[in-house]
């Protein structure tokens, strides 16, 4: 009965449903913990229905994601799906930042195998422009957006002691009595993948043998996908730094997709104090994050219908939820919209 199919359906999520059959794609972020990232989600979420995104966002929670921070996103037409912590073997190396160590969780979202395609995006990225497209990129590679080494947060890295940088490969030769150059190197906010339970037992059974490093799972990403990474351009993952770093590489006007990256950088907390956060474009940059966070016009708007179910009997269902079901079951059935009035 499709009533009951679209309750388990909604319930087993807790929101939308996808269609139950056929290659889906859908974006994808990671949360964790009690804090404000939970502003950065509902800012994405509302960024993709602004950008009048087809896919749904699918947010892996870590099991210290409050309720009521879960029902913001479902309330956002999130589909919040719970995952396990993922840590690295013990160790002593120091990350960039402490708090880098729970971003190994984010490798649970390879085992989202009914998803065919996603794009993993951080909480603190807003998509201004459809990326829609590059779902339809050639399967089989890892698309991510190259990073830069010039900020402090590299400053225990070899490339940042002799001053290189991919960006501009020609400014400082790569020295090679530090070894051979490094691959190109992606930054881990922003990457378009398909999940796959061989790719995963692999990703997890990798991880257990490899030290940890400086940037925790972006590392282990860019050595695990040496041989698929294919760069996009920073149109799609603007790394704020590239702004004073490199602005030889950027046109601010064509950039879709902004990673607020950069210490201080972060919208919800942005107090405009740390370096380079009272520069003009940072400021438009945040003004825009928050111009779409406090637009109640992008809010989710959950419509019912009170389909007639051949008993006779009827129920609110959640419309999204009742014809994916529908179109998942299969089932046709006229469906009476609410009346306008
Ligand atoms: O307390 C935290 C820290 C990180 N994250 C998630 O992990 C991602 C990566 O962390 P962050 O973006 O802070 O790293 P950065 O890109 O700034 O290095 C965030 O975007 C969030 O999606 C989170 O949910 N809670
Ligand atoms: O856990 C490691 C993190 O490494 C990356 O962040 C870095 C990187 O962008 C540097 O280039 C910046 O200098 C730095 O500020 C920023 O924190 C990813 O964005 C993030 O998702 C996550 O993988
Ligand atoms: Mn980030």
């Amino acid at each position: 009965m499709a009533p009951n199919l679209v309750n388990a359906a909604a319930a087993r999520t807790g929101g939308p449903t996808k269609p139950a059959s056929g290659p889906s794609r859908a974006y994808v972020t990671f949360l964790a913990g009690d804090g404000d990232y939970v502003k950065g989600v509902v800012g994405l979420a509302k960024g993709l229905r602004k950008a009048k995104s087809k896919y749904p966002l699918v947010v892996a929670i870590l099991p210290d994601v409050p309720e009521d921070h879960r029902k913001i996103l479902v309330d956002q037409g999130c589909i919040v799906r719970e995952i396990e912590p993922l840590h690295p073997p013990e160790n002593q190396t120091k990350f960039a930042m402490a708090y880098y160590v729970i971003n190994y969780s984010k490798l649970r979202i390879w085992e989202f195998v009914e998803y065919s395609k996603m794009i993993y995006l951080d909480g603190d990225i807003q998509v201004f422009d459809n990326i829609d497209h590059l779902f339809d990129y050639p399967d089989s590679y890892f698309y991510a957006v190259m990073d830069c080494f010039c900020e402090k947060t590299w400053c225990n890295s070899p490339q940042y002691k002799i001053g290189y940088c991919q960006q501009c490969p020609d400014r400082v030769q790569w020295a090679s009595e530090l070894g051979p150059k490094p691959p190109l190197y992606f930054n881990a906010g922003m990457f378009v993948f398909e999940p796959s339970l061989p790719t995963y037992h692999d990703l997890l059974n990798t991880v257990k043998v490899t030290p940890p490093t400086l940037f925790a799972e972006q590392d282990f990403l860019n050595m695990f996908f040496k041989d698929k990474y294919k760069p996009i351009p920073p149109v799609y993952n603007l790394v704020l730094a590239m702004l004073w770093r490199h602005p030889e590489n950027i046109d601010l006007d064509k950039v879709k997709v902004v990673h607020y990256c950069a210490a201080g950088s972060k919208p919800w907390r942005y107090t405009g104090k740390e370096e380079n956060m009272d520069r003009e474009d940072i400021k438009m940059l945040v003004k825009k994050w928050w111009d779409i966070y406090n637009d109640e016009s992008l809010d989710y708007k959950k419509t019912t219908v009170t389909p007639e179910a051949p008993n006779g009997t009827t129920e609110q269902v959640n419309l999204q939820a009742f014809l994916e079901a529908l179109s998942g079951a299969g089932v046709v059935r006229h469906v009476r919209a609410p009346s306008a009035a």
